[in-house]
């Protein structure tokens, strides 16, 4: 029940207007007793007298038309009011919805690397799509047809017990039954959807994974595969959403049985009581009119318990995102950084550990403003791991990562992340133009400073493309090539004029002939600029200030390319071998 406690703490501002349309659902299905009271009245007062043998006066000719005025004028005015109660929970419902993807997707914005690497993309996709689709419907449409299904059987119920207290008792012997099994059936459904909602979540995700990887797919032809996986997932939920299915319709017999059982009493009780005299035919026709008014609602609790049900399970994995946490934040007490930074880059004894692995070790290392720092090693050694730490992307466990003399963590976190540009090992564009992309950084720049910028990255292929620079292009830069890729990235680290580069591999798909290009304009920036990058090119590295070497997390080698080539150890392998030489 908390979820819907959380739910209405959401709608804030539209309190009163929900309590206005709660108001008037309890109207409406109240005032649904009034057309089978005119009715009633109708007969009593007109067909009645008339079938005892009264002669049809000009008062009983008027009795009927204001009868008839009145059930028309009421009918109007209900519709109306109807139409204004419903937009009112449409219009509450779709600003909670609209507010809770907003505030979700903000959320999510300030997750941290290991939220990400933790949730699965479809499962967040259903989160902000199906389950938030689940909090409407039973904001404008549960809550509204449990309200009148509820109301709709308080008010038939004392109106029975007014006409005939007997009468209503017999045909009321049922409802205790009605509640037993409906909720019963609530306690047996609510796991299922709990499942069916788990199911659905690991089926998106599957599919989502397969458009994003449909390369790979493609590649190692394994087609068949990947539907035989969808499949599983497939069946796996269409088995979940059956026996929620099943489980439903095991109920809804006895509860359909139960309540037409009460239409056979109507006529039959009705008929004796109408027989002996007890009741009149205006009460009966009132009891066989209404008697819908008791069924529906015992009908149709078990199809809202249902959907309550599946409320509950979707609203529990909304509250999850949204109280979702990053333990990378900005401090309170972080001092904000006036100016631009100057990119010095300092590593005290910084250590790392991720998911129980110890990834970098006592890392010591100043990086000065303006110098130029080759990171080098094998695979897995912490490259990536380490130059993660600048920006924050993962907070070090041990020692301390200072950017101008400040530990990273008492920056702001938009301050230090604006002074940094990054280009990843992971190439992602987004599904824009090459001009968008560049500018992803900074919107405000011009036309002529994208071009710069994409110039210095040998950005001069985008020229020839269909449109130039206002070439669409796709999710992963679809029509690009690797390193056409790379080097948009890397023009759009650069468009931020960041005081540290950090680039990651960034030009390992690019041509020699290219990268040296790209060489002489980082070398030649207009602006000061600290740069970083993780390279395995000889090439690449002989030109930097400084060479790192790591291995198993810790720093092994520090120098120049002049004195590491001439040290045993790692550079001078991977120097020898590239030039085609041996020890
Ligand atoms: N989120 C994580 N959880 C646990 N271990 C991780 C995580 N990320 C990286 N690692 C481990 O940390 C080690 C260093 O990874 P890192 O990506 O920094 O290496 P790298 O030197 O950049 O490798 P490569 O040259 O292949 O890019 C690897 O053994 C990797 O498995």
């Amino acid at each position: 029940m908390f979820q819907l406690r959380w739910v209405w703490a959401r709608m804030e501002g539209y309190h009163g207007r929900y309590i206005f349309a709660l108001f008037g659902s309890v109207l409406i299905a109240a005032s649904q007793l009034m057309g089978s009271l005119i009715t009633a009245q109708i007969m009593d007062t007109v067909f009645n007298p008339i079938q005892s043998g009264t002669p049809v006066t000009e008062q009983l000719v008027k009795t009927l038309i204001f009868w008839l005025i009145l059930l028309v004028g009421f009918t109007l005015l209900r519709t109306s009011f109807t139409y204004g109660v419903v937009m009112t929970y449409e219009h509450c419902s779709q600003q909670l919805t609209y507010r809770l993807r907003r505030d979700l997707y903000k959320n999510m914005q300030e997750q941290d690397m290991r939220f990400y690497s933790k949730n699965r993309t479809g499962d967040l996709m259903t989160r902000l799509t199906g389950d938030m689709d689940m909090i409407r419907h039973t904001v404008c449409w549960v809550i509204r047809q449990l309200l009148e299904c509820i109301v709709l059987f308080l008010t038939t119920t004392i109106c029975f017990l007014i006409a005939d207290w007997l009468f209503a008792l017999t045909l009321l012997a049922v409802t205790p039954f009605i509640f037993l099994i409906t909720k019963r059936f609530a306690k047996r459904i609510g796991p299922m959807y709990v499942d069916l909602r788990e199911r659905l979540s690991q089926m998106n995700t599957g599919a989502q994974e397969n458009i994003s990887g449909n390369r790979v797919v493609k590649a190692f032809a394994r087609e068949d595969y990947e539907n035989e996986q969808f499949d599983q997932k497939n069946e796996a939920f269409k088995k979940a959403n059956l026996a929620a299915t099943m489980t439903w319709l095991r109920y809804s017999p006895i509860l359909d049985a139960l309540s037409q059982s009460l239409a056979v009493s109507v006529l039959l009780v009705g008929g004796i009581f109408l027989i002996t005299g007890r009741i009149s035919i205006g009460t009966f026709t009132l009891f066989n009119s209404l008697s819908w008014t008791l069924t529906n609602p015992m009908r149709m609790l078990g199809m809202h318990i249902n959907d309550l049900q599946r409320f509950f399970a979707s609203a529990s994995k909304i509250i999850e995102l949204y109280y979702a946490r990053s333990t990378i934040i900005t401090r309170t007490d972080a001092t904000p950084v006036l100016g631009r930074v100057k990119g010095k880059v300092t590593f005290s004894h910084a250590g790392l550990k991720l998911d129980g692995t110890q990834v970098l070790s006592d890392i010591d290392l100043t990086i000065n403003p303006g110098e130029t720092v080759a990171i080098m090693g094998p695979t897995g050694s912490g490259k990536t791991s380490l130059i993660n730490l600048i920006p924050r992307f993962f907070d070090a466990t041990e020692g301390k990562v200072l950017v101008d003399d400040t530990p990273v963590g008492m920056m702001p976190l938009h301050d230090l992340r604006r002074s940094i540009g990054i280009a990843t090992q992971d190439v992602f564009l987004f599904s824009d133009t090459v001009d968008g992309n560049i500018a992803y950084g900074d919107s405000t720049l011009s036309e002529e400073e994208v071009k710069r910028y994409a110039k210095m990255a040998s950005v001069d292929f985008a020229e020839k493309l269909t449109d130039g620079f206002d070439t669409l292009i796709g999710e992963r830069g679809t029509g690009l090539s690797g390193g056409q890729k790379q080097r948009i990235a890397l023009a759009r680290a650069l468009a931020v004029r960041p005081s540290i580069l950090i680039l990651d591999d960034t030009t390992s798909a690019v041509d020699l002939e290219t990268e040296k290009e790209i060489q002489n304009a980082l070398d030649s920036l207009d602006f000061p600029c600290t740069k970083i990058f993780i390279a395995q090119r000889i090439s690449t590295t002989k030109r930097a200030d400084k060479i790192v070497i790591l291995d198993g997390g810790r720093i092994v080698q520090y120098g120049t390319h002049d004195e590491l080539k001439e040290q045993p150890g790692y550079y001078r392998e991977v120097y020898l071998l590239q030039n085609g030489m041996t020890e």
